[in-house]
C-alpha cells in the first residue's frame, strides 16, 4: 500500500464482540478487521443473524445490556473510540459518526413536530447555535434530503415511510460527520423508494464526502451502492471485494458465491434462485474449522480442523481454504 493514502476514516483491528447468556456467552462478532478511507461507501452484507448490527453497535461503542467488547480496536479519524470517556464520547458521537439504526423511520418521535426533533440535534450539540440559525439549518437539510420545508411542521405519521426515512438520514448527517453508518436503512419500502434513498445517499455522500458503511442483506443493492462489499459470515468477515467483481465469473468465498447464486437472474428468461443449502449456525457452538464448512460444496478434510486466514486473492481478501498455499499443495 503507498504511503499517500489517506488516514482512514474507519479502522477496524480484530474486533470481537459478545452477548452474556444464560448459554454462555455468544460470541456474535470474531475478529473482525476492516479499513474504510474517506468517500468511500463500504457495503456489510451477511444473511440474518451474522452480527451485523452487533458490529455496528460496537463502531458506535453503543453496545448495551449484555453486549460487551471482547477485544480488538475501533479507531474513527485516528482516535480509538474506546479511550474516550462518557463525556468526549458523547461529542465524538454525531460530529464525527453517526448511525442510521435499523428501523429508524418508527423511531421518530411520534408527539414532536420534524423540526423539534432536527432542532434537538443542534440544540444538544451545538449550544451555541440561535433559534433563528437552527430553523435556517433545519430548511437546508430538509432540501438536502429533497423533502418540501413545509414538512417541518409535520408530525412522523404524517410523511410516508420513504419521507420518514429522509428525514432520519437528515438527521444523520446534521452535524457533517465523517462516518455514516447505514444498518438496513431501506428494508421497509418499496422498491422505487428503495431506488430513491439510495440515489439521494450516493448525491449527499458526494456533496458532503463522508464515508458509508452501508448494512444490508441485499446483495443486488449494495453492490449498486458500494465500492467495496465486506461479506460476513457466522460474525467473521470471509471476504472484502470491490463491488465490479460480484459476479461468478470472479472467484469468490463459496459463501459469496452462494450468496450470488441466490440472487435471481433478471436478465434471464426465466428466475432461478439456488439459494444456500443448511441453515446459519449456533454461535455459541459454532463447527470447528472454517464456520462455513457443514453448508461448503467445496468443503475439504483441512476445513473441518483448521480456521482459515485471509488471504489477497487477486485484490480480495478471501478467507477460504481453497485459496491458501496448504490445499494448492
Ligand atoms: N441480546 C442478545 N443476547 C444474546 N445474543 C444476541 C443478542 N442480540 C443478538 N444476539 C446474537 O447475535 C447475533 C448477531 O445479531 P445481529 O443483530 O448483530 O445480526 P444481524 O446480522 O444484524 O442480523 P439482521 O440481518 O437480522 O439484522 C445473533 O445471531 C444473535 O444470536
Ligand atoms: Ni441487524
Amino acid at each position: 500500500m503507498s504511503n499517500n493514502n489517506p488516514q482512514p476514516v474507519l479502522e477496524l483491528r480484530n474486533v470481537s464482540v459478545g452477548y452474556e447468556s444464560a448459554r454462555g456467552v455468544v460470541q456474535a462478532v470474531r475478529n473482525i478487521s476492516l479499513t474504510i478511507y474517506p468517500n468511500e461507501i463500504v457495503g456489510l452484507i451477511g444473511e440474518s443473524g451474522s452480527g451485523k448490527s452487533t458490529l455496528a453497535n460496537a463502531i458506535m461503542h453503543l453496545l448495551r445490556n449484555s453486549a460487551f467488547l471482547l477485544g480488538g480496536e475501533v479507531i474513527v479519524q485516528g482516535q480509538n473510540v474506546y479511550d474516550l470517556n462518557s463525556k468526549e464520547l458523547k461529542k465524538f458521537r454525531w460530529n464525527r459518526m453517526s448511525m442510521v439504526f435499523q428501523s429508524a423511520m418508527n423511531a421518530l418521535n411520534p408527539v414532536l413536530t420534524i423540526e423539534q426533533q432536527i432542532a434537538d440535534v443542534f440544540k444538544a450539540h451545538r449550544p451555541q447555535m440561535s433559534k433563528h440559525e437552527i430553523h435556517d439549518k433545519a430548511v437546508s437539510l430538509m432540501e438536502l434530503v429533497s423533502i418540501h420545508p413545509k414538512h417541518l411542521r409535520s408530525y412522523p405519521h404524517e410523511l410516508s415511510g420513504g419521507m420518514r426515512q429522509r428525514v432520519v438520514i437528515a438527521i444523520a448527517i446534521a452535524l457533517e460527520p465523517d462516518l455514516v453508518i447505514m444498518d438496513e436503512p431501506t428494508t421497509a419500502l418499496d422498491v422505487v423508494v428503495q431506488k430513491s434513498i439510495l440515489d439521494k445517499i450516493k448525491e449527499l455522500q458526494k456533496a458532503k464526502g463522508f464515508a458509508v458503511l452501508f448494512i444490508s442483506h441485499d446483495f443486488s443493492l449494495v453492490a449498486e451502492l458500494a465500492e467495496r462489499v465486506a461479506i460476513m459470515y457466522a460474525g467473521r468477515l470471509v471476504e472484502v471485494t470491490g463491488s465490479k467483481e460480484l459476479n461468478l465469473e470472479t472467484r469468490h468465498h463459496p459463501y459469496t458465491e452462494g450468496l450470488l447464486r441466490a440472487i435471481p437472474e433478471l436478465t434471464a428468461e426465466s428466475v432461478t434462485i439456488e439459494g444456500i443449502p443448511g441453515n446459519p449456525p449456533d454461535l455459541i457452538n459454532l463447527p470447528s474449522g472454517c464456520a462455513y464448512h457443514p453448508r461448503c460444496k467445496y468443503a475439504m478434510e483441512s476445513c473441518k480442523t483448521v480456521p482459515p486466514v485471509e488471504k489477497d486473492v487477486e485484490g480480495r481478501l478471501i478467507a477460504c481454504h481453497l485459496y491458501t498455499e496448504e490445499a494448492v499443495k
